[in-house]
């Protein structure tokens, strides 16, 4: 059986007609019903003679009375408030009702009490579901033309293990994705209803199965969060043309208290209890403030808890919910119900998106089919209006669809198998790295931390997983398509590539310059011989830096080596722009080597004109000339023609000037040209040479520039690249799961997310016996500053991790985890006790005897007495012990940061120390340098 959505394909569910009773909108986007309820003081609450710390304004609206010198809380507004004198009934009738009987419409409904421990969740959701079953019973009775289909089921999540509470021998049930069903419960029990005493029966045997403890504020305190379904599919009894059945669950939840260590007074197995409730619930309050901020389109922290993955359609999706906020009225647990009313305030905000979902069930169809044929081969045997051909030809169409439908029926069983031996596939491949490695980090956690080279494997994987979330789109300049790793590399190898061809290029340039001066043996020997010197040096480099061709995504190497490469290439593109430097230098030398015309004494000028006598190609060859020096600025022209044009220039090998064209003395030799030459007017002759000379080198030195302005962008966009793999690693399930708008969290959204986050790293810590000196300096060294950020982002991540592990760990049958599973555990908490220990030993060193007498006063910590530990064990013993309540949190850090000697602010420890040395997530629009980058991946 499976828990979750309707057990139907979604590609089967679809808009009601208008004709669905309860005659609604088919689909529709509505608030989250929020109501309050007040329950009168407990016995316990009169006894301690506790005042009503609350007023009740309207029906609507709700305030804190003046009893403290504090300041007072609200006026809060719901859809309904409900005082201490209210029935279960009209609590039923005005907050819930209205929802419940949405599932009789097809609609999926949920309803369900949150508030502290022993507010009356219980008591209210009893009274919530007798109602309910009546009206659903009632709602039966007066539409006889349809036909109901009851199911029930029901779990417990208890410390995290979903328990199914109609076969608790089943153990610890699984939970599955399914990409059209969302998130199921695998192997769970369901049982069909026969009728409303039925169901009764069966949520009686519910109550009795659900985990169930004694604490300090309530006698029968619920230790699990419980989770009723009643699926409730309905079909018109006269067959119609209509065959679709409407289908849709309702969800009745009642959720375990959040309690305060302090006031519930619990330890050991309860204490473990509590820890698990409080974390569960924290996840849903982030989940709700996250809907309630209108992110649904940013990540919604579902997975983060087994309630809010079961939950998940309920909050912000296709159902319709109720949530009733229960509360005490007492002033002692003023500030508790102040933190229920801050819920239920995100929760009003929060939209859900229901609409009627109509099945076919296949079943159904084929049967309607068959009768269809039966109806047709009887019609065919009787004498008939029509042709025995047409009925013919309409039992074959009918036929032919019943086999269609058959064939589509094994399709989607195929399908299923698939999918199950995927999820199948998939538990195995998380398993096995737990046998081998208990402690370390899985896959997933490698994934999002490291840049090792398992990632790649992993994407490799056949496996469905999760997809990369998406990047803030920052890096405008660098392609949207580079949003995951193999992309991005794939983009610098492009770049690479081009880089290479931009270094050919300036290559053939070069050497088009070499020929030239080489050829007309004009300027200085130095110049021709540097240029030949960086001609065979970038030969050189080029073949050192030679990037391979092929470009091999399936490359195993990491993104890490891949930036190390990179890195390394940095002095190579680095000399490549000193060598261009240089070559412009030669240019300017060459440039300096062709004295004008007026300047050249008459021993220059003979020399020169004995020189142009041996040009290699005639002046009326200067256009070719420019041809062979233009064309590699241009860039459509190819290397191809270059060389060619190059070797069209050269002089023609047969002719007697092509003998000697390498001294000058061979070239004075040859006497009948140079008289046949001198019929042409040399002082011309001289200019135009000079003219062209300066505009090839004007072009090399343009081009030249070119290409070191294109090897500069390209090494930015490299650069970009690299900060953009680097960000997405680091975003991955944070900083990209707040937003997937392109804009930087203002301060008041990161003061809350930091708030937030903090709350959840306090539990956290709380849950893995976190070392306390590790959690103060951590508490007092990040307090909501912008580059924060990154600190916390990773130390949620560390700690969600670890919690996991731990809960597998708890989970896990002792025959898979094979050593012993609780060692890692046992001597975490061991090790907690030898620092409560030591920081006993400090209340002494470290405070004068007046301060010790405050704290103990302050904390409760009664006299030293027969048989107990001393009072400064037992202040230490209270340290951070109570990861709900804020001002404990910041009061235990203070007193551990005096006892171990930290400053104020933590001062002997750094944000380095959490080897964390990055520059500030809120600098991201700064531009990060390459060295920064090596260091935060301490290359
Ligand atoms: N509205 C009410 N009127 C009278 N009694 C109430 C009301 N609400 C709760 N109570 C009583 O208060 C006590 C605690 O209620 P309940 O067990 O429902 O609290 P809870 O919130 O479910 O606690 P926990 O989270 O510890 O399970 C019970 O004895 C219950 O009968």
């Amino acid at each position: 059986m499976r828990f979750g959505t309707p057990a139907t394909p979604s590609s089967m569910i679809k808009k009601a007609p208008s004709s669905t009773p309860g005659g609604g909108p088919r689909t529709r986007e509505e608030k989250i019903l929020v109501t309050v309820r007040v329950r009168p003081l407990s016995p316990k609450e009169q006894a301690a003679y506790d005042l009503i710390a609350w007023e009740f304004i309207d029906e609507h609206t709700i305030t804190s009375k003046n009893l403290t010198h504090e300041r007072p809380s609200g006026p809060y507004t719901f859809d309904k408030v409900f005082d201490l004198s209210c029935s279960n009934q009209k609590v039923y009738e005005e907050g819930a009702r209205d929802v419940a009987i949405s599932v009789l419409s097809g609609i999926n409904a949920t309803i369900f009490a949150y508030g502290q421990t022993s507010s009356g969740k219980t008591f209210t959701m009893r009274g919530i579901t007798e109602n309910a079953i009546l009206d659903i019973y009632e709602h039966i009775a007066i539409t006889p033309e349809r036909e109901f289909a009851l199911k029930f089921s029901a779990l417990e999540i208890y410390n995290e293990t979903v328990v199914d509470l109609l076969n608790r021998d089943s153990g610890s049930l699984r939970l599955l994705d399914d990409p059209e069903k969302g998130t199921i419960v695998e192997k769970q029990t369901e049982e069909v209803v026969k009728d409303a005493q039925h169901l009764r029966h069966l949520i009686g045997i519910c109550e009795a199965q659900r985990q169930v403890g004694e604490t300090a504020l309530n006698d029968k305190s619920s230790r699990s969060h419980q989770i009723i379904k009643l699926t409730i599919e309905s079909s018109l009894r006269e067959p119609s043309g209509c065959l679709r059945s409407l289908l849709a669950s309702l969800y009745l939840v009642d959720l375990a208290g959040s309690e305060r260590v302090s006031q519930t007074n619990t330890n050991g197995a309860r204490l473990k209890e509590g820890s698990h409730i409080n974390r569960s619930l924290l996840t849903l309050t982030t989940v709700i403030r996250k809907l309630s901020s209108g992110m649904r389109s940013g990540h919604i922290p579902y997975r983060d808890s087994k309630l809010t993955r079961i939950l998940q359609s309920s909050l912000g999706g296709n159902a319709r919910t109720a949530i009733v906020c229960t509360m005490s009225p007492a002033l002692t647990h003023v500030e508790q119900s102040r933190n229920t009313l801050n819920f239920a305030t995100s929760a009003k905000e929060v939209r859900n998106n229901a609409q009627v979902n109509l099945v076919v069930p296949q079943k159904q169809l084929v049967k309607h089919l068959q009768e269809e044929v039966a109806r047709l081969q009887a019609e065919h045997r009787s004498p008939e209006p029509f042709g025995s051909s047409t009925l013919r030809s309409l039992l074959m169409e009918k036929e032919l669809k019943i086999q269609q439908m058959e064939i589509e029926m094994n399709e989607l069983k195929r399908q299923r198998d698939i999918a199950e031996s995927q999820l199948e596939l998939e538990r195995r491949a998380h398993k096995e790295p737990k046998g081998s490695n208990h402690h370390g980090p899985s896959r997933q956690v490698v994934k999002c931390l490291s840049f090792s080279g398992e990632n790649e494997s992993i994407s490799e994987s056949p496996l469905p997983r999760t997809k990369p979330r998406k990047m803030i789109g920052r890096q405008s300049g660098v392609r949207q398509s580079s949003n995951s790793p193999s992309m991005l590399v794939h983009e610098i190898r492009k770049l690479e590539m081009r880089q290479k061809q931009l270094g050919e290029e300036a290559n053939r340039a070069l050497e088009l310059l070499h020929k030239e001066v080489a050829s007309h043996r004009l300027g200085s020997q130095d110049a021709t011989a540097s240029i030949a010197k960086l001609l065979s040096e970038i030969k050189e480099m080029q073949a050192i830096s030679c990037i391979p061709e092929k470009i091999d995504m399936k490359d195993k190497g990491s993104l890490k080596e891949e930036i190390a490469r990179l890195d390394s290439q940095e002095s190579t593109i680095a000399s490549l722009e000193e060598k261009l430097e240089n070559v412009q230098r030669s240019i300017d030398n060459l440039v300096m080597c062709y004295p004008s015309g007026d300047e050249m004494t008459p021993d220059q000028r003979t020399s020169s004109l004995k020189k142009k006598k041996v040009l290699p190609f005639s002046l009326s060859n200067a256009t070719n000339m420019q041809n062979i020096i233009r064309s590699p600025c241009s860039p459509s022209s190819s290397s191809c023609k270059i060389v060619e044009s190059g070797a069209e220039n050269r002089a023609p090998e047969n002719t007697p000037r092509s003998a000697g064209t390498n001294n000058i003395s061979s070239m004075e030799a040859v006497t009948p040209v140079s008289k046949h030459s001198n019929s042409v007017d040399m002082r011309k002759m001289q200019k135009m040479f000079k003219k062209a000379a300066e505009e090839n080198i004007r072009s090399i030195k343009a081009y030249v520039t070119e290409l070191k302005e294109r090897v500069a962008k390209l090494q930015y966009q490299k650069q970009l690249l690299v900060c953009q793999v680097l960000q997405m690693e680091a975003n991955e399930s944070s900083a990209a799961d707040e937003t997937d708008a392109a804009t930087e969290p203002s301060p008041a959204t990161w003061q809350l997310v930091f708030e937030d986050q903090r709350k959840q790293i306090v539990m956290l810590w709380h849950l893995c016996h976190v070392s306390l000196v590790h959690r103060t300096q951590f508490y007092l060294l990040f307090k909501g500053d912008p580059s924060d950020q990154i600190y916390m982002e990773v130390e949620l991540r560390r700690l969600t991790w670890l919690e996991q592990h731990l809960a597998d760990l708890g989970n896990a049958s002792p025959a898979l985890l094979g050593d012993d599973p609780a060692s890692f555990v046992s001597s975490s908490i061991r090790a907690l006790k030898q620092e409560r220990e030591y920081l006993a030993k400090r209340v002494s060193i470290k405070l004068s005897a007046e301060e010790r007498e405050m704290l103990y006063l302050k904390w409760n910590v009664p006299s030293e007495g027969k048989g107990k530990p001393k009072r400064r064990l037992q202040l230490a013993n209270k340290l951070w012990t109570d990861p709900l309540d804020m001002q404990h949190i910041k009061e235990s850090a203070e007193i551990v940061a005096k006892l171990v000697g930290f400053g104020d602010s933590g001062e002997n420890a750094s944000k380095e120390m959490f080897e964390l040395n990055f520059v500030s997530p809120c600098d991201k629009k700064t531009w990060m340098g390459w060295n920064l980058i090596s260091n935060l991946l301490h290359l």
